[in-house]
């Protein structure tokens, strides 16, 4: 194995261990599984790109993750999709939009406080070479 697959797997280890934290987070409940389409059926006509944590976590797995920007870079997806689908003035899309606001300064704010930025930093340059 080579010396970047090392530090790939370190950034895996720690991914799983975020996405895991903000699963968790009963604030987060609606972000963290597939938008069932059979129960919002319009959703794919507005939502281009769906994102989840659940998938997320599977995209770790799946070795999709070279950076922790490209992580957070769906994080930012989940968090757009729900501002164009909940666009309107009630309070419920208001409160969903609140939560994925949320969700996505989380997220930033995580990966900030225990991500080493030199490591950071080495995975994007591994991630512009692959
Ligand atoms: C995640 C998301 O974007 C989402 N948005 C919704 N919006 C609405 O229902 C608004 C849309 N405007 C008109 C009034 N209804 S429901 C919903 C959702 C919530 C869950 O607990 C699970 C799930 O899979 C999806």
């Amino acid at each position: 194995k080579r010396k970047e697959d090392y530090k790939l797997r370190e950034l895996r280890i720690f991914l799983r261990d975020i996405c895991r934290k903000l699963a968790s987070n009963r604030r987060f409940y609606k972000f963290t599984k597939p938008v069932d389409l059979e129960e919002v059926t319009d959703y794919l006509d507005i939502i281009k790109q769906p994102m989840d944590l659940e998938t997320m976590m599977t995209k770790v797995d799946m070795h999709k993750y070279n950076c922790a920007k490209e992580f957070l870079d769906d994080i930012d997806l989940i968090c757009a999709n729900a501002l164009e689908y909940n666009p309107d003035r009630t309070s419920s899309d208001k409160q969903i939009r609140h939560e994925a606001c949320s969700l996505r300064d989380h997220a930033h704010a995580l990966i900030e406080v225990e991500m080493d930025s030199d490591f950071e930093i080495e995975c994007q340059d591994i991630a512009k070479r692959r």
